[in-house]
């Protein structure tokens, strides 16, 4: 079956939604059982798509788990409050005290936190590596790393990372493979084919697509998926029905969407690339982005989130950018139909194991699906707002 199918077939088993299209939304903490046998049997398979008790999940969250799975070709889905919840619960089923992690330096700044915080509180050491590095990450491993975590593209620079050369080391060592897919997301990255082990996502963006509910996803295959489902139960980690539902939701029009974000974003990134006031654009799908070769060796497609970097302008500069745009609005986060922008004036201080080439102000874009011309129209009026 086709991607596009699979979107609008996946976990809508008469199993989940009885009459109806959708699986409904099943609030729960307390599940109750006629019989003895019904509460051995729950107890037996322990939630396993049989209710058994709220944290174990509905049948509205076994919809969506089995969805994502079969969009994947995952082992099993867990479901988190959010992506961070995700990041760690994936660490912590991997890491233990004394062990070593190798973390791309492009991750995402709380990705970044839970490595200098949580896991050096626990006695996890954390060496950060270059996202260029391809096989030559065999020079950082350590008799105690257990796991190697990407971020492909680094949701902030874009630098695009060869996950086959990474896995064939990190297999041929034992060591875990873990990556952070929310840009990519099963549809336009296939994360296990490419020898991933443990996938993450923060469902929070394309998935839910509406800016409407916080989720993270975390997969795995066969290997590590026993190892995850126990620790995400062991850190007490569930997710609310109706965000689950509304991830179930968001797969039907994933597709459409992204393909929209996509036309979108490359009409205005070829835009800002063709203006005299821009250094550069960091997006994957464009010649010159690091790792532009693997994006197109391992990618289906692009989506709305991008950076690029002003040639010049200070705090100042950048405020009188931003600050009275039409469209783009600032946000933490990204996903959504709507645009927005968010400013990073200093890049390098995040970077303790690559080198940061710009010196200009780099703003990140998240295209919406508002009419493209638009949004060029609004970022014109920005610059000349800088003059
Ligand atoms: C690649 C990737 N992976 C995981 C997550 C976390 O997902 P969640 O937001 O559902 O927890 C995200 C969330 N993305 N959010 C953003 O990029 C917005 N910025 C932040 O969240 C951010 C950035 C720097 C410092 C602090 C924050 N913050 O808002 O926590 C992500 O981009």
């Amino acid at each position: 079956m086709r991607k596009a199918t699979q979107l609008i077939h996946a976990g809508r088993g008469k199993e989940w939604t009885g009459s109806a299209v959708n699986p409904p939304v099943v609030r729960a903490s307390t599940i109750v059982f006629d019989t003895m046998d019904e509460l051995k049997h729950a107890t037996a398979k322990r939630g396993d798509r049989v209710p058994y008790y709220g944290r174990r999940g509905t049948a509205t969250h076994f919809a969506l788990q089995e969805a994502i799975c079969e969009l994947e070709g995952s082992a099993g889905c867990a479901l988190y409050p959010c992506g961070a919840a995700a990041i760690n619960a994936a660490l912590l089923t991997v890491l233990k005290q004394g062990d070593h992690l190798l973390m791309v330096d492009t991750a995402y700044e709380p990705t970044r936190a839970i490595c200098d915080k949580l896991l050096a509180g626990l006695g996890i050491e954390t060496t950060y590596y270059d996202p260029l590095l391809g096989a030559a990450i065999a020079d950082l491993i350590r008799p105690n790393t257990k796991a190697i975590f990407l971020e492909s593209p680094g949701s902030l620079t874009m630098e695009v990372q060869d996950i086959p050369a990474i896995a064939a080391v990190a297999k041929a060592q034992g060591i875990c493979l873990l990556l952070d897919n929310t840009w990519g997301t099963p549809l336009l990255l296939d994360a296990y084919a490419l020898g991933i082990d443990i996938c993450i996502q923060s469902a929070t963006k394309y998935i839910v697509g509406h800016s409407d509910a916080m989720l993270g996803i975390a997969t795995a295959n066969s290997q590590y998926w026993p190892q995850l489902r126990e620790q995400s139960y062991l850190m007490g980690y569930c997710a609310s029905a109706d965000d689950a539902y509304l991830a179930s939701r968001g797969l039907r029009t994933l597709k459409i969407r992204l393909e929209q974000h996509q036309a979108n974003a490359l009409k205005v990134a070829n835009w800002l690339a063709h203006q005299d006031w821009v250094e550069t654009v960091r997006h994957p799908a464009l010649p010159g982005n690091p790792g532009h070769d693997i994006f197109k060796r391992d990618f289906t497609g692009s989506n709305g989130l991008f950076s690029f970097v002003l040639k010049q302008g200070d705090a100042k500069a950048v405020q009188a950018f931003i600050e009275g745009m039409a469209h783009f609005k600032m946000g933490f986060s990204w996903g959504g139909f709507e645009s927005l922008i968010i400013p990073n004036l200093s890049i390098q201080k995040l970077r303790t194991a690559s080198h940061w080439p710009y010196a200009g102000p780099l703003l990140r874009l998240h295209i919406g699906l508002e009419d493209p011309d638009d949004l060029i129209a609004d970022l014109a009026a920005a610059y000349q707002r800088m003059q």
